[in-house]
């Protein structure tokens, strides 16, 4: 089964296209790696699934589906309604996800009130387990967001998101801001939920070693067009195209021969 389809898509600005007729599926469980260089299209194509487009960018044609049913048939309430509960975004700039001045436990508590029914004993006990799930300590719950490190405010706002199981994560550049440690960390445990929980994840990332370590499939984009897809082994160790070839000989741990 698959959990995002986005077909023929084609975003466009005043300026001409951005992305054109592009195309990536997301199945039960998999995390899909979208990879491209600088200005691509990788972003606005994730943005668009969740209708956060600037409004400088309009879908010009196409078809987004979330398990089976079009995105883009669906009021904007009803969107808003998708994303956060079944429709994640885990961004590199995590800090922007989070208010400084108020307790983390108190903005997961107002996250969780807004999505579920759950009384109050429900929401602390499902809070203290996310945060746990994100390698957390309990005694996060009382602390404030400036007092966290970058590592910490980014396995937060997972725990904010997977509270909420959502069906998608979509996450840009994750761990870009993060040293290699941090890094690794938010991945494996991105990586267990998926096993976990078979949630499917679009990964966005220029960071080509953890493509490798942690995407399933791979889809290669170039000026806003579809250059390749496949899964990740074959496209990294036998790609098709010249341009990723290209790409892949950057990444001195992934250099291919020259066929
Ligand atoms: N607000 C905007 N209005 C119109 N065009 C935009 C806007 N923001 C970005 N673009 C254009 O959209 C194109 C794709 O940008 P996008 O951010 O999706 O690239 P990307 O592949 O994610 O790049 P990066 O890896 O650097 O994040 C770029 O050519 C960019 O100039």
């Amino acid at each position: 089964m698959t959990i995002l389809e986005i077909k023929g898509l084609t975003l466009a600005s005043e300026q001409g296209y951005i992305v054109r007729n592009f195309e990536l599926s997301v199945g039960v469980g998999m995390c899909h790696a979208l990879i491209g260089e600088s200005g691509s299209g990788k972003s606005m194509t994730s943005l668009a699934i969740g209708d956060l487009l600037p409004s400088s960018v309009r879908i010009s044609a196409g078809d987004i589906r979330f398990l089976g049913r079009s995105l883009l048939s669906l009021s904007t309430v009803q969107r808003e309604r998708l994303r956060g509960k079944e429709i994640a975004y885990i961004l590199q700039e995590y800090a922007g996800a989070l208010t400084p001045f108020i307790p983390i436990g108190k903005q997961l508590d107002e996250t969780l009130r807004a999505h579920s029914v759950l009384d109050r004993k429900l929401r602390k006990e499902c809070i203290l387990q996310a945060l746990e799930y994100t390698r957390l300590p309990d005694h996060m719950y009382d602390r404030y967001p400036f007092q966290l490190s970058g590592g910490q405010m980014q396995r937060v706002s997972l725990a904010a998101a997977l509270m909420l199981k959502p069906k998608l994560f979509i996450m840009d550049e994750p761990t870009t801001a993060l040293d290699r440690t941090n890094a690794i960390e938010i991945l494996r445990i991105i990586s267990n939920l998926k096993e976990q929980t078979s949630c499917g994840i679009l990964l966005i990332s220029h960071d080509l070693r953890n493509v490798k370590r942690y995407a399933d499939d791979v889809t290669v984009i170039k000026e806003g067009q579809l250059v390749e897809s496949g899964p990740t082994q074959r496209i990294l160790s036998a790609p098709a195209q010249a341009y990723t070839k290209r790409l892949l000989a950057a990444v001195p741990s992934l250099r291919i021969r020259p066929s």
